[in-house]
């Protein structure tokens, strides 16, 4: 009963955070927000709330209109529209960092004109459409001396970085494979035609935008990068936009790791819903770990390394003993209610993830698509001067 009513007060705290007052004559980070995304709220806004350094100052859309409604929802100072409010919110003095949760092929444009603007930036995943562009904003962000982080949040969350420490710590000797995954039943994300992640140029797919989480997950605790890509199925939503991907790579030292994806999931025998699957697992010389199991679905497959706030429990298995461990919140750092958007705050912008991270995963992301057949999603035409 205590984990039902701290599930209940995590989700109520973390929707609705205590504020945070700055410290006296401290200075907030101010960010500016590109596109009035759906993401931004969850990823961003209400984050910051309970962050005593930072503030999100203003918002652009491409119609003015949209921004101020935005803007008035969400307690946002300013307001930018029309066809230059974004480039406008760059110009503006007042802003030390810009988030851009726009699609994924429009992320290597304007993340090069935040740069340019000297603006440290937070950027959606994945980093873009290629690991040629994604490597260019990182080289860009490092001549400027600024901070460009790749929005993967769930690296930052206490229950992942713990995962991650039982592995480096040896007890259960060398990993052997892994399956990651994210995949949603139909109807959970908006099945309409304008949704982005139907559209190819702008980066649209299963595999950019939820099995890019899968392949993050797969490097990080492996902490090794595929040798080959052995097989790859896709099922597609339309010619070049695959609904569904499943992978499987061979890694160094005879480590083998598959990857799944699935942006609508069908009901089983057309009518029973399938369940989100979030499943991270990890096996070792000596045992497995469940990364991040739901505690409402114990002793199932159910799991949830993507969002471990709302529940989780780290199952450890040595031969027949099993101990579980839960990780709200680091030894100094944290509240059990804080999301893996909140912990993200505190690793921006002092990055806690090396950049080639993120031109890696994008390598992966492209050379599952070369595989499958799909091909890579389209590099930019925008052409930095
Ligand atoms: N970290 C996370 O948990 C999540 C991350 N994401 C990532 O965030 C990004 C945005 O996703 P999401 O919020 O779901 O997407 P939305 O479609 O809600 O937002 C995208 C924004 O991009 C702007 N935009 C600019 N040009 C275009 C264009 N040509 N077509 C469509 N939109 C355009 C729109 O801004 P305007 O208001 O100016 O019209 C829109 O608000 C993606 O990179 C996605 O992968 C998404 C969900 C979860
Ligand atoms: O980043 C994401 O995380 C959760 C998914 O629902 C979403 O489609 C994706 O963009």
């Amino acid at each position: 009963m205590s984990s039902l009513f701290g599930l209940i007060d995590r989700i109520r705290k973390s929707s609705n955070p205590p504020g945070a007052k700055p410290s006296p004559g401290s200075k907030p980070l101010k960010f500016g927000v590109l596109g009035a995304a759906d993401i931004a709220p969850t990823a961003l806004i209400v984050p910051v709330k309970s962050h005593p350094e930072a503030v999100v100052y203003a918002i652009a859309a491409r119609n003015k209109d949209k921004a101020a409604a935005f803007a008035r929802k969400h307690g946002i100072a300013k307001v930018f529209g029309g066809v230059n409010g974004y480039q406008e919110l760059l110009d503006d003095p007042e802003i030390d960092a810009i988030y851009n949760p726009l699609p994924n092929g429009l992320h290597y444009e304007w993340t090069m004109k935040a740069l340019a603007a000297g603006k440290h930036v937070l950027l959606e995943k994945p980093s873009s459409n290629t690991a040629a562009d994604t490597r260019r904003m990182f080289e860009f962000a490092e001549s400027r001396n600024l901070v460009l982080l790749e929005a993967y949040h769930s690296r930052f969350h206490p229950a992942v970085l713990r995962v991650k420490a039982i592995i480096d710590s040896g007890e259960l000797g060398a990993v052997k494979s892994t399956s990651t995954g994210l995949a949603l039943p139909r109807g959970m994300i908006k099945s309409a035609a304008d949704n982005i992640r139907f559209d190819f140029k702008l980066g649209g797919g299963a595999l950019m935008d939820m099995g890019s989480y899968a392949i993050n997950a797969m490097r990080y605790f492996t902490a090794a990068n595929p040798t080959s890509v052995v097989s790859v199925d896709h099922e597609l939503k339309s010619p070049k936009i695959d609904r569904k991907t499943v992978a499987s790579f061979s890694l160094p030292n005879s480590v083998t790791s598959t990857i799944f994806c699935d942006l609508e999931e069908p009901p089983s025998l057309g009518f029973i819903p399938a369940m989100p699957n979030l499943n991270a697992i990890i096996k070792c010389e000596k045992g497995e770990i469940k990364g991040a199991k739901s505690q409402l679905f114990d002793n199932s497959q159910l799991m949830n390394y993507v969002a471990p706030t709302q529940y989780h429990a780290i199952t450890v298995k040595i031969g027949n003993k099993n101990r579980t461990e839960k990780a709200y919140t680091l030894p100094d750092l944290g509240e059990p209610w804080w999301t893996s958007y909140r912990y993200q705050l505190e690793a921006f912008p002092h990055a806690w993830v090396m950049p080639e991270e993120s031109v890696r995963t994008m390598e992966v992301i492209e050379s599952v698509y070369v595989k499958g057949g799909l091909g890579s999603r389209p590099g930019s035409d925008y052409v930095h001067h």
